[in-house]
């Protein structure tokens, strides 16, 4: 678990974090959102040690972060940074194995993790492990920067707007081979982006900022159906629509969903309860005509017709609540 308490930091007389306090739970992602300069790389980098708070206290899970421990605490922390910050003289496997080496491991366990985290991240080692950072694209180089951060295991991922520097494409298979990942699985994470879309897709709570300050910090769907005001309110809007269909998810839906009847003319797939309506959505627009899903321990069927007014009434009964 990682807190913070009334975290607080100037640069000469600029309030770049003005009283920031939350927690993050073991295995949850924290996204630290918001516009830029609102302050969020620094409280980042504050939770890492590499910057003091002027004011407030930090703790990783039993521990309070101090000058004195921030070392060796930063060595039990992944820390995947924008522009990766890989060290240009390194090669591809050296720079993978720093903190390992720093660590005192082995020669033949270094090699090991890195070559195991190498291949789960598309990275041939026969291929790459000899390279140095300035012979690999922005997205190989950035799926090292993930793979150096998590070879040590560290049981804390910190992650600077990790697949900002990619283009959508290259963005999207990145995100998506680093969630696939065991290795990121069952981790606290507290990630930084300014991409909303990213931010409401990754995280289980998200933390969004404006000048220095939480303007509201909550799970996606409590900032789309109950902002904390018109910040919040302005934010989310240019992208709402893609946003609820991403957040709702099917099993959300299922109070006002019909139960399944057989129609044996209608284009018909099933998915699971948990997918989101994104997906059902991708699924009816390129010609399936019925989607079917079990929830509740009934089958239910989608159309075209019924998804919104179910969104609709789900949206209604949070407001309510
Ligand atoms: N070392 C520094 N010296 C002076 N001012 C700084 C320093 N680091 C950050 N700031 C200022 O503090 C504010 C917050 O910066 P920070 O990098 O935390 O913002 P951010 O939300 O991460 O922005 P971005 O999304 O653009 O990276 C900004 O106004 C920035 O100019």
């Amino acid at each position: 678990m990682v807190e913070l308490a009334g975290i607080s930091k100037s640069f000469h007389s600029y309030k770049a974090v003005n009283d920031v306090s939350f927690t993050v739970n073991d295995g949850e992602i924290m996204v630290l959102l918001g516009t830029s300069g609102c302050g969020k790389t620094t409280t980042l980098k504050m939770i890492n040690g590499l910057i003091q708070p002027d004011s407030g206290t930090i703790s990783i899970g039993k521990e309070t972060l101090t000058a004195a421990n921030a070392t060796r605490l930063r060595r039990k922390t992944g820390y995947v940074m924008q522009q990766n910050g890989l060290f240009p003289h390194y090669t591809v496997e050296e720079n993978i194995g720093v903190v390992p080496t720093l660590s005192g491991w082995p020669r033949h366990r270094i090699r090991e993790a890195t070559y195991t985290l190498m291949e789960r991240l598309q990275l041939s080692p026969d291929r790459f492990a000899a390279k140095y950072p300035a012979m690999l694209s922005g997205g190989q180089q950035q799926r090292v920067g993930i793979a150096r951060a998590l070879v040590a295991d560290p049981p804390l991922l910190l992650m600077d707007e990790p697949f900002g520097a990619l283009d959508p494409v290259t963005r999207l298979q990145v995100r998506e081979d680093f969630m696939g990942l065991e290795e990121a699985g069952a981790r606290t994470i507290i990630m930084v982006t300014h991409d909303i879309e990213e931010a409401f897709m990754l995280g289980n709570r998200i933390c969004l900022m404006d000048s220095g300050r939480i303007v509201q910090l909550g799970t996606p769907a409590e900032l789309l159906f109950k902002p904390a005001g018109d910040f919040v309110r302005t934010f989310c809007n240019p992208h709402r629509t893609l946003l609820e269909f991403r957040v709702i998810r099917i099993e959300k839906l299922c109070p006002w969903l019909p139960d399944y009847t057989p129609d044996n003319n209608a284009a018909t797939a099933t998915l699971p309860a948990t997918a989101d309506c994104w997906q059902v959505m991708e699924l009816l627009s390129t010609g399936t005509e019925l989607v079917t899903t079990h929830c509740a321990g009934k089958q239910k069927m989608i159309n075209r017709v019924n998804l919104p007014e179910a969104m609709n009434q789900y949206k209604k009964a949070l407001q309510h609540k």
